[in-house]
């Protein structure tokens, strides 16, 4: 994937509002003017966003208005998409994290990424906890030992397999899988947890304990989330930004986006009249 560096002209508007820093809370990323294009098409149509720290933030919208493609820029898994390229800036503690000599390892260590089908490794659920900081260097049993249980206990998931540490991470159900992968994340010590439709493939009783999860993490982690589903949006985040058509159209309190929206375009679609 090709970045290009430098933002295009703001707008005399743009300036004006000064979008990116209009909330009063720290912000942990600062999108500014951020286009993302597949070859020709633009999926993302500069967008600007102050995500805050320790708040939850969803990205919502119909099906193909952008938002997978706006939550894998932030630590740049489009770079895995030959035909992408991004235009614009993403700073995370003052860097341009679009920039090309940026660790991409060590950037997605920094702000981790579950996606929407639990995608253990067919290992056993302690290797799949150990298995990056393993390749990285760490070897001492005690202290992978004590991340196994941090990161399983923030994840919600120690209690249920404490006992069975060394069983297969594909015999667990689908939203222990998904908790594992989350765990998975946090051993790595993210600053930031990008969540792309995490509950979306799982039972109603799973999907119930990742919104508990979300709501938990979030005291330490900043967290991204895409979903479908409205209702969840509006139970879990702090902040809602509406996309449509790879267009920011919105992007406020969440409380504000679902009772009282700016835009005509919000309100049609948080009321079901399309999508
Ligand atoms: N790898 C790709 N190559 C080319 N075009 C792509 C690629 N991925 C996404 N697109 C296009 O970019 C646009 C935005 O897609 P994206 O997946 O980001 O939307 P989305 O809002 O996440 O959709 P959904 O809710 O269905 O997951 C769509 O028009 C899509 O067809």
């Amino acid at each position: 994937m090709n970045y290009t560096v430098d933002s295009p002209k703001e707008t005399k508007k743009e300036k004006l509002l000064n979008y990116s820093t209009q909330f009063n809370k720290e912000v942990v990323l600062d999108v500014k003017n951020l286009s993302i294009f597949y070859g020709n098409k633009e999926a993302v149509k500069r967008a600007n966003m102050g995500i805050e720290k320790n708040a939850v933030t969803a990205l919502i919208g119909p099906s193909g208005c952008g938002k997978s493609t706006f939550i894998r820029s932030i630590n740049r898994m489009n770079d895995l998409i030959p035909s992408s390229r991004a235009e614009g800036e993403i700073i995370y503690d003052g860097i341009n994290i679009l920039r090309s000599d940026v660790n991409v390892v060590a950037l997605r260590a920094e702000i981790g990424m579950v996606f929407q089908k639990p995608n253990p490794f067919p290992k056993s659920i302690y290797n799949n906890i150990t298995h990056a900081l393993k390749y990285n260097g760490q070897k001492n049993k005690q202290a992978l030992d004590q991340i196994v249980e941090e990161s399983l206990r923030k994840a919600a998931l120690w209690d249920e397999v404490k006992d069975r540490l060394h069983q297969s991470a594909l015999s667990l159900s689908g939203g222990q899988q998904q908790r594992l992968c989350i765990a998975r994340t946090l051993a790595m010590e993210p600053r930031i947890l990008l969540l792309d439709e995490p509950a979306s493939a799982l039972d109603p009783v799973s999907n119930a304990k990742i919104e508990e999860l979300i709501l938990q993490l979030k005291e330490d982690y900043s967290i991204v989330i895409v979903t479908h589903n409205m209702s969840q949006a509006s139970r879990v985040s702090d902040k809602t930004a509406f996309f449509f058509n790879g267009d920011v159209v919105e992007y406020d309190d969440t409380k504000k986006i679902f009772t009282n929206p700016s835009e005509t375009k919000t309100e049609e679609y948080i009321s079901g009249r399309f999508g």
